[in-house]
């Protein structure tokens, strides 16, 4: 693609970590920041780039044109499929993407940096906080006018804790924060810390970021974003929580432009608030046994609802879809048992448009950050049945310090099948009881507080005008 060349003007480059989660992030920035007239550039390789732009949601597919998209170009890696019996459920399946692109990816950014640096004012790099290359090559650049703003894809809450799992503001809050290695595998922890490591002894202090952008609102996050503001290690940082980075949609759930699910014809024919949407995010796999406990534990709770049945990404989604095949004979009769009650989705959801819709009453999740903001944003409470990384965090995040949640399955028990009866009590409670109803009403608040906070005058909102007023500065 051409680069646009504007001697005067300030270039963006998003560099996301390639994987759904992240991805979708800085897809949505990259989006918000062209709506202000920014030029942004979108550089990831060629699979991820298409794997962005096709699951992008919550915009009118069309404005996919106000932004440069670049394919960085590396090698072959492998795309295994998940192994739902690993002992971690950490996908490490995706280790040979990140490790491959983690090294290739740089020359080919470092290319694209240099071109636009040479025929802009200034480039400005906003990059994944798990790609502390991007901050590296920004301080390269030959003319020195680049500067780098890492993307914080996660809780601000869990930075906290992972810098001080004992930290005064926990503890005040009876809030828990699990060892990283246990909620991860070994070899991403490995990764994650060599990775760093790397970096800062090739950059050294030149190549700390400018600061830092974070996918929170202070609604959700206020006296944590107020903490990482005053820790040293943010010191010489420009903050910025523009937060929730998906767009808000109304309760008749309609991105402008989009063609609609089918499920959503259902969604409307369902009482407002009446139905549970069941979904663990794009990393997760669940055992064949969990899945039976989970189907009769949703036909048992005798409860509306919509349930997402994936297996966890491929490293190329393009490769193997990873919908759900081993499931035929067991899905055939669930289907047919509860007709009329539920769905079920082996493909990709339009989960933005069902938790916005009136019709959805609470999210079953894994509590991954997208889900849990997308979530909260539309002021539906989350069933939290955290699986790894930052999970269990944002569950005791929403269940113990907003009580906007209900806790499915405590960390103690990760290793074993969750039993159908023990589902399907969270279900009812979120359901049908005076407590689901407390919870779900401080969720609905909580949503109104977010909302707010994206509105203008709000505080998120006047996050993205300081950000861009600074970098187009
Ligand atoms: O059928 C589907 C399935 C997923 N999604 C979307 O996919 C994203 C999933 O993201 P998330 O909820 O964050 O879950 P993961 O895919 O598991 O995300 C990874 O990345 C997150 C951000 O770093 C972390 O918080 C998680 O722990 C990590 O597993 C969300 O935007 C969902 O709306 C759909 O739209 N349709």
């Amino acid at each position: 693609m051409a680069v646009d060349s504007t001697e005067n003007s300030v270039a963006i480059v998003a560099v996301p970590f390639p994987a759904q989660g992240h991805l979708n992030q800085l897809m949505h920035l990259s989006l918000l920041l062209a709506s202000r007239g920014l030029p942004v550039h979108y550089a990831a390789p060629a699979a991820h780039v298409r794997q962005a732009r096709s699951r992008v949601h919550g915009w009118d597919p069309k404005s996919l044109v106000s932004i440069h998209f670049h394919d960085l170009d590396v090698p072959a890696f492998e795309s295994p499929a998940p192994d739902p019996a690993a002992p971690s459920p950490f996908p490490n399946h995706l280790m040979p993407l990140w490790e491959t692109f983690t090294t290739a990816a740089r020359a080919p950014l470092a290319a694209l940096l240099e071109t636009l640096s040479a025929t802009h004012r200034r480039v400005v790099v906003v990059y994944d906080r798990l790609n502390s290359f991007a901050a590296v090559e920004a301080a390269r650049v030959g003319k020195g006018n680049a500067e780098a703003f890492a993307l914080q894809c996660v809780a601000i809450s869990y930075n906290i804790g992972w810098l001080d799992p004992g930290h005064q503001l926990l503890r005040d809050h009876g809030l828990e924060f699990l060892p990283i290695d246990v909620c991860m595998s070994k070899e991403f922890v490995e990764f994650v810390f060599r990775t760093e490591k790397e970096m800062q002894e090739e950059g050294g202090a030149g190549a700390a970021p400018a600061g830092m952008v974070m996918n929170t609102s202070r609604a959700i996050e206020g006296e944590f974003i107020d903490t990482i503001a005053a820790h040293p290690v943010f010191e010489n940082q420009k903050l910025f929580a523009v937060g929730p980075l998906n767009p808000l949609l109304d309760a008749s759930a309609r991105t402008p432009g989009k063609a609609r699910h089918e499920c959503m014809d259902w969604l409307d024919e369902q009482p407002a608030a009446s139905v549970l949407y069941v979904s663990f995010g794009t990393t997760s796999s669940f055992l064949g046994e969990q899945i039976a406990e989970l189907a009769a534990a949703l036909k048992g709770s005798k409860q509306r609802f919509i349930w997402v049945l994936r297996e966890a990404d491929r490293a190329d989604i393009f490769a193997d879809s990873g919908e759900s095949r081993n499931h035929d004979k067991m899905l055939a009769e669930f289907t047919k048992e509860t007709e009329g009650t539920g769905l079920v989705i082996t493909g990709w959801a339009p989960q933005l448009e069902i938790l916005a819709h009136g019709a959805t009453a609470a999210f079953m999740s894994h509590c991954g950050w997208n889900s849990t903001m997308e979530s909260l944003s539309h002021g539906k409470p989350i069933l939290a049945w955290p699986m790894h990384s930052d999970q269990p965090w944002d569950a005791e995040l929403l269940c113990k310090y907003h009580k906007a949640g209900l806790l499915v399955r405590p960390w103690e028990k990760h290793n074993e099948v969750v039993p159908a009866e023990d589902i399907q009590k969270v279900i009812e409670e979120a359901m049908l009881s005076d407590n689901g109803m407390a919870v779900r009403q401080r969720a609905k608040v909580l949503g109104e507080a977010v909302r707010a906070s994206v509105a203008d005058g709000g505080t998120s909102s006047q996050g993205l005008d300081d950000f861009v007023a600074h970098i187009s500065r």
